[in-house]
């Protein structure tokens, strides 16, 4: 996480972390500083030239999404357009990478994870590199909303800030409908930024509750709400459906609750990992390299 300018530093490592881990649990419930990029040399054996995805002692455990792939095969330009909101027209004056970039993502409360761009040209079979690839399915968060009872015919859980949606329901998806909805994340988080996350915007029914409504046509409501202040839930309703909208609402109300619950879980588990890796720190080695702990 990059530093805040103006901001007292810490005075020893004790400090340094505790403030690292206050960001951390900060960064869960509020924006951090958006991305923060940096070079990572891989011949220069420092933290950040070392291709090492496992440092048992590391505080901060971040999912890695590494972007590989042939020379100028596109891998900068996905970076940009959908974490620094560059329009697909301007990639085309992208000059070509030539070192392994890092990248932290943390402007969101879901969204919390490093890029590494390897470069077209890095030999990545070489053998002289070591690395671990996994790859993780991103587990379905949507819980059961009701959709044939309640009349939805399609629903996205929303991360706002990178328009990534994070889970959908079982029906498939099609890129129109994925649009649109980016459409009017757009145009309700820009009346939001304008008149203030609570107010309504002039003729625009976005309510206190953080509620938005478009009609789209005679049949079909779009309906987005907030789930929390980086999270949206926008549905595709049947009209005659959204008459009867107190159904929906309450779906809407426990899937809201239910993601509340995990994000507290998520609160707890970093939380108690950090008071573990501090444990296991002290235990270590003290600076002249005497164990702490006489066995
Ligand atoms: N037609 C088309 N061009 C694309 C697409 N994605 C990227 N490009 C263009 O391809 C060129 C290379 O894109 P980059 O994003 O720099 O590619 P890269 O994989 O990061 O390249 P290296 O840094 O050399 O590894 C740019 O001119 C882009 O505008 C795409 O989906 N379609």
């Amino acid at each position: 996480m990059s530093q805040v300018l103006g901001k007292p530093q810490p005075q020893d490592e004790d400090d340094a972390e505790e403030e690292e881990e206050e960001d951390e649990l900060v960064g869960l419930a509020d924006y951090g500083d958006g991305p923060d990029s940096s070079d990572a040399d891989p011949d220069s054996g420092t933290e950040e030239g070392v291709l090492d995805f496992s440092d048992p002692f590391s505080t901060e455990v971040k999912p890695r999404i590494l972007l590989m792939g042939l020379r100028r095969s596109g891998k900068s330009s996905i970076q940009k357009v959908v974490f620094h909101k560059m329009s697909p027209n301007e990639t085309l004056f992208l000059e070509s990478t030539n070192k392994i970039c890092r990248e932290d993502v943390s402007n969101s409360s879901f969204v919390n994870f490093q890029i590494w761009d390897f470069p077209g040209q890095i030999d990545f079979f070489d053998p002289t590199f070591d690395y671990e690839m996994i790859f993780r399915g991103t587990g379905a968060l949507i819980f059961v909303i009701d959709s044939q009872n309640s009349g939805i015919e399609k629903a996205f859980l929303f991360d706002v800030v990178s328009k990534i949606y994070i889970a959908t329901d079982s029906t498939p998806v099609d890129m129109q409908t994925y649009e649109l909805c980016c459409d009017m994340i757009d145009v309700v988080i820009d009346i939001s930024c304008i008149y203030g996350l609570k107010e309504d915007g002039a003729g625009t029914p976005y309510d206190k509750e953080s509620t938005a409504i478009i009609k789209l046509n005679n049949t079909t409501v779009l309906y987005l709400k907030e789930v929390t202040k980086f999270l949206a839930l926008v549905c595709f309703v049947r009209e005659e459906s959204f008459e009867r909208k107190g159904l929906i609402d309450y779906n809407f109300h426990c899937f809201r609750k239910a993601i509340h619950e995990v994000f507290e879980v998520r609160m707890k588990v970093v939380k108690s990992r950090k008071v573990q890796n501090r444990l296991q720190k002290k235990k270590r080695a003290t600076p002249n390299g005497t164990p702490r702990v006489l066995l």
